[in-house]
Parts: C-alpha cells; sequence; structure tokens
C-alpha cells in the first residue's frame, strides 16, 4: 500500500491507463479487461487491474487537476514500479479543425501550472509525449475508421472554467488544439522518473460550438481513446502477418 493507493505489492500492472473519473476506470475494467480486480478505493479513486489480449494492465482514476493526478502517479512510479501510464481522458476542443468525439493524441502540453515552474526554479519545461507511445497510438488511430485522431498540443490548465478566453485564439495560434487538465505534469513526472507516458483523450466538448457531451458519455462511451491507448502500450493485434519467419 503506498498513501494514497490500497493495492498490494505487485498488484498493479507495469502498464497503467489514467482516466481522471475513477467510473471510467470501473468502465474502463468492466469493459475492456478480462478477469478485472479491484485493488483500490482509497477516496473513492478506484483502480482495478486486469488482462488485455493476455497482458497484464491497470487502470487507476487520478481526479481532476494537476495536484491530485501527480499524487497517483508519483506513487505508481515510486511504490509500483509502474513502468507507463497513459491517460484517457475526456478534452475540449479549442478550434474547429477539431470535432466533439474527435481524438487528440498530446505530443505535448502547455500549462499555467506553477508545478514545472516550482520544479525548475522558474524556468519553462517542455514536457512532452514519449515518442515510441506517441507513435504507436497514432498508427493505432490510423488504423481504425471510426475515429478522426489528431496529434498536436494540447492546454492544461489548472481551471477548468477558463478566466481568460483572451487566450483561446493566440493559443490556437501557436498549434494548441484542445484543453484538459493534467497532461503537463504527467509528462513531467514520466520524464523525472525515467517512465513512459502519453495523453490521448477525447472531445467531450467544444469551446468555440458550444457542443457537449453527457456526464455520462464522459463515463462510458469514448471506446476508441481506451482502445487506442492499449493498442499503444500492449501492442496491435497479432494480425498473423507479423509472425517471425522460421
Ligand atoms: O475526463 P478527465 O480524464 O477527468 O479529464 C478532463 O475532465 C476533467 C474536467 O471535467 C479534468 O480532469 C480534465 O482533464
Ligand atoms: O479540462 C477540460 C476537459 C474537458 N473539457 C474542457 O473544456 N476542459
Amino acid at each position: 500500500m503506498s498513501t494514497h493507493l490500497g493495492a498490494a505489492p505487485g498488484q498493479i500492472a507495469p502498464t497503467v491507463l489514467l482516466p481522471g473519473d475513477p467510473l471510467r476506470a470501473r468502465w474502463i475494467a468492466e469493459t475492456f479487461l478480462d478477469d478485472a480486480v479491484l485493488h483500490s478505493e482509497v477516496r473513492g479513486m478506484l483502480g482495478f487491474t486486469g488482462t488485455w489480449r493476455g497482458l497484464p494492465v491497470s487502470v487507476q482514476g487520478s481526479g481532476m487537476g494537476q495536484p491530485s493526478m501527480a499524487i497517483y502517479v508519483h506513487e505508481l512510479f515510486s511504490a509500483y514500479d509502474v513502468q507507463q501510464v497513459v491517460r484517457v481522458g475526456s478534452c475540449g476542443a479549442l478550434t474547429e479543425r477539431v470535432a466533439v468525439r474527435d481524438v487528440v493524441i498530446a505530443s505535448g502540453a502547455c500549462t499555467d501550472s506553477s508545478m514545472n515552474r516550482l520544479r525548475f526554479h522558474g524556468l519553462d519545461y517542455a514536457p512532452v509525449a514519449d515518442f515510441g507511445l506517441l507513435r504507436a497510438a497514432y498508427d493505432a488511430a490510423q488504423r481504425r475508421d471510426d475515429v478522426t485522431a489528431h496529434v498536436g498540443l494540447v492546454f492544461s490548465g489548472d481551471t477548468f472554467y477558463n478566466p481568460r478566453p483572451e487566450l483561446t485564439e493566440p493559443m490556437v495560434a501557436h498549434g494548441v488544439l484542445a484543453v484538459e487538465m493534467e497532461a503537463s505534469a504527467l509528462y513531467t513526472l514520466a520524464a523525472a522518473h525515467g517512465r513512459r507516458a502519453l495523453a490521448v483523450c477525447t472531445v467531450s466538448d467544444h469551446v468555440v460550438t458550444g457542443e457537449e457531451t453527457t456526464a455520462e458519455e464522459r463515463e462510458q462511451t469514448f471506446s476508441a481513446m481506451v482502445e487506442i491507448a492499449l493498442e499503444a502500450a500492449l501492442g496491435p493485434a497479432d494480425d498473423g502477418l507479423s509472425a517471425p519467419v522460421a
């Protein structure tokens, strides 16, 4: 056990999917994993371990915002030796190039959070995704015909209700596709611990058009994102074409 996770040593897999919503964690475990076991419910932040295509994988709720997420990811890395974390989140689209229910694979994350500046004594740091996970997620998304995926920057904000809407236009002009609340600190923590991280997010709402999904849809319907994350972390289905030549 660690301070905020109830799992016994060895109960968490080297690969963890990380939704903010603990109920999305339960839906993922029940929908995509075989033999999923609940191993943590401290503060209601549910964590499960099961298998996907025979490979061990865990799913852990992280809460909303970088301080909450960082508690869980720090403990996953330092107490459970987790090797790779793929955030499976929701995000708000900032540009009409991106539609509700599209998937955004975050190559890097800007932020207004002070967490990185505290770590680097006021200097800026550029948090980026693990390239291997990023490339694998892009490839997994390209194999599907049921979702449009975008690779680019997200903005990991400390506030959900944006106090500075005038910043949306310059951010979009500088390549930011969507807003969410965790990727930046996740990427920094992974770098600090020498582990792999990626954020794959489904667009739950559109900051420009006002279109939005319901809370239930955000909890239980973002399947493509989950399958892309699983394939990125654990490998594509064996299609028989990649078997080694005898
Ligand atoms: O749906 P999740 O993964 O929680 O992600 C997004 O949703 C929450 C805000 O509603 C924030 O955590 C944001 O990053
Ligand atoms: O942080 C978030 C997450 C989803 N949608 C938003 O607008 N912001």
